[in-house]
């Protein structure tokens, strides 16, 4: 990628920075500071022209709604939160992959006295979920640390990202329903698409280039086939 467009792109520290480098590297793209040593909020590049912010995963939709940023990477999980008003998604960049659960204690009926008590920091996912069965719960939002919940009676149930499974097992708990697949998706404020067109859509394109180029270890086994 060769382009003069200034670009800024809103990555959060961790497993979202740590798993979109590789791919923005495909991009000719790499940070001058690594964002778990320096306290530096705005990351300079390789690339004159292309910065980093390095804000809170739940902020990043805000920052490129509001066209602070041009691009991001943030998990469905918090897309679905914030509604994606102002952004296009165009790429689903298969990082951070991890499943939207309801879990909880195993063995314990719901209460036949009240509503079920849910606790998590996915409000409008565990709203919209419910509303689509036809239950009425009530929702306790938290912000964190949600398996503890149901350990110390403060919620029925918890909505929560699910990977290995092994919080929820460190807990006592067990993953009862599936809600939804998650992954990171390349984000994309729509004015700067428009008016940056051909700096995005470079961007893009060598993001979907490296996407589809690399292959998970599960996805390698498939193609190999069985018992080679
Ligand atoms: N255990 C996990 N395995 C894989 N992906 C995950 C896991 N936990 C979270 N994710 C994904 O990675 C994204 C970033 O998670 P991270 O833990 O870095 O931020 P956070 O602590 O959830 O957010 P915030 O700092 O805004 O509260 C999440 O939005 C989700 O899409
Ligand atoms: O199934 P597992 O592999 O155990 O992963 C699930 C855990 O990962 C996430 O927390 P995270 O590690 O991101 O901590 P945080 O939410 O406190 O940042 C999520 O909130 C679960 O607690």
């Amino acid at each position: 990628m060769s382009l003069d467009t200034p670009l800024t792109i809103a990555l959060s520290k961790g497993r979202i920075f740590d798993e979109t480098l590789p791919l923005l590297a495909h991009a000719g793209i790499a940070p001058v500071d690594d964002p778990e040593t320096s306290r530096k909020l705005i990351l300079e590049t390789n690339m004159a022209h292309v910065r980093f912010l390095i804000i809170r995963a739940s902020d990043v939709p805000t920052y490129v709604q509001y066209g602070a940023a041009d691009l991001g990477v943030s998990g469905k999980d918090v897309l679905l939160e914030h509604g994606g008003e102002g952004l296009y998604e165009p790429l689903d960049l298969g990082i951070a992959r991890c499943r939207l659960m309801v879990a909880g204690l195993p063995d314990v009926a719901a209460p036949t006295t009240r509503r079920l008590r849910i606790a998590t920091k996915y409000v409008k996912s565990a709203e919209r979920y419910y509303a689509s069965k036809g239950e009425q719960v009530e929702i306790i939002k938290l912000y964190g640390s949600m398996e503890l919940a149901p350990l110390v009676h403060l919620s029925d149930r918890i909505v929560d990202l699910v990977e290995s499974g092994n919080t929820l097992k460190a807990n006592g708990l067990v993953p009862l329903e599936h809600i939804a697949d998650i992954s990171s998706r390349l984000v994309v404020n729509k004015a700067s698409w428009k008016m940056k067109h051909a700096a995005v859509t470079s961007l893009l394109d060598a993001l979907r280039e490296a996407v589809a180029g690399r292959s998970t270890p599960t996805q390698t086994a498939q193609a190999r086939g069985p018992g080679s």
